[in-house]
């Protein structure tokens, strides 16, 4: 959460520091964690102690890294306050923070002792994040938690924690099933880059989520009334489905090249027969083909 002055700290029968975090990609930085862990040897917090973060997805990374590092890993628990962290970021054990040259890129495995989220928290959050974390339990759909859709939000978030903490529960340090979870995430990533973060993560992610669909039809892994799906539940969820107006569909290729997927060409995670899996070595003209038949949002 934003600095705010000295609030309620609930008493737990031990000493406690207090300390506020600044949130946003701006202050997910090794500074911020660097000040947090002087902050920790100040006070003398020693690895017998618990850390406890509460905030957004980027309070969750930072001070979750923060712990990985203070001590070589003090125990933390996650109190996720957007929904785009209660759903995704504070699941899972991943921490980072960004590096000038770009996102995530210094960061390290960290499972939090506990994670608690309460959705009473999501009842300040403005209507586009909200918006944002749903991006995130649309794209669940497409990987084995289908149900979710209609359901009360509290289930949402049930289901949508669920399915990622059995993802990661195969595979914690990315080799092989936790691709899954970048559902929607080749192209979302791109949009994001190329609108200069204008698009919110969950919004791009929802955007790519319609064109994993089309992209499977275009090479013939599903039917068109699951590629029709996508779009239907990313609209249900009041998420956009077309490209946003100003993207150069090239940019967005070159972008897609760049994805930490990829060792040669262009990969993504797509629909087949066999359920969604990471597809690497798809055909350049097949991504162009589906992104030039993607809806447009208008200028
Ligand atoms: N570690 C992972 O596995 C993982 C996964 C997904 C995303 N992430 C990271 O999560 C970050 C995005 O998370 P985010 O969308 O929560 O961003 P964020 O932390 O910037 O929070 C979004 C906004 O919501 C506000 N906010 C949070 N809780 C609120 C509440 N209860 N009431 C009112 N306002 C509230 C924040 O002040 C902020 O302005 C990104 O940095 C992303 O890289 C990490
Ligand atoms: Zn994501």
């Amino acid at each position: 959460m934003s600095a705010r002055p000295e609030g309620w700290v609930p008493d737990c029968g031990r000493p406690t520091l207090r300390l506020d975090a600044v949130d946003g990609e701006h202050h997910k930085t090794l500074a911020e964690v660097e000040r947090l862990c002087r902050r920790f040897a100040e006070f003398g917090l020693t690895r017998s102690d618990v850390i406890v973060s509460c905030g957004g997805g980027t309070t969750t990374d930072v001070v979750g890294l923060a712990a990985a590092l203070y001590h070589r890993g003090t125990a933390v628990i996650h109190l996720p306050t957007s929904l785009l962290a209660q759903v995704d970021a504070s699941i899972g054990g991943k921490t980072a923070v960004n590096l000038p040259a770009g996102k995530n890129l210094v960061g390290a495995f960290w499972q939090p002792a506990a994670v608690l989220c309460d959705s009473d928290f999501l009842g300040t959050l403005p209507p586009r994040e909200l918006r944002n974390g749903y991006g995130e339990i649309a794209r669940c759909h497409f990987i084995g938690a289908d149900g979710l859709r209609g359901l009360p939000l509290p289930e949402q978030i049930v289901g949508s924690v669920r399915l990622k903490a059995s993802v990661v529960a195969t595979d914690e340090r990315d080799g092989g099933l936790r691709h899954l979870l970048n559902y929607g995430h080749t192209l979302g990533h791109a949009i994001e880059k190329a609108t200069d973060f204008a698009v919110r993560h969950g919004e791009a992610v929802a955007i790519g989520t319609v064109f994993a669909g089309r992209l499977a039809g275009v090479l013939g892994r599903v039917p068109p009334d699951r590629v029709a799906e996508h779009e239907a539940v990313v609209g249900h969820y009041g998420l956009p489905t077309g490209l946003p107006a100003d993207v150069d569909d090239a940019a967005l290729v070159n972008l897609m090249r760049q994805d930490k997927k990829v060792t040669v060409g262009l990969a993504f995670v797509l629909d087949g027969p066999d359920g969604a899996e990471l597809v690497r070595g798809v055909p350049e003209r097949a991504v162009t083909e589906a992104l030039a038949a993607m809806p447009r949002a208008e200028r």
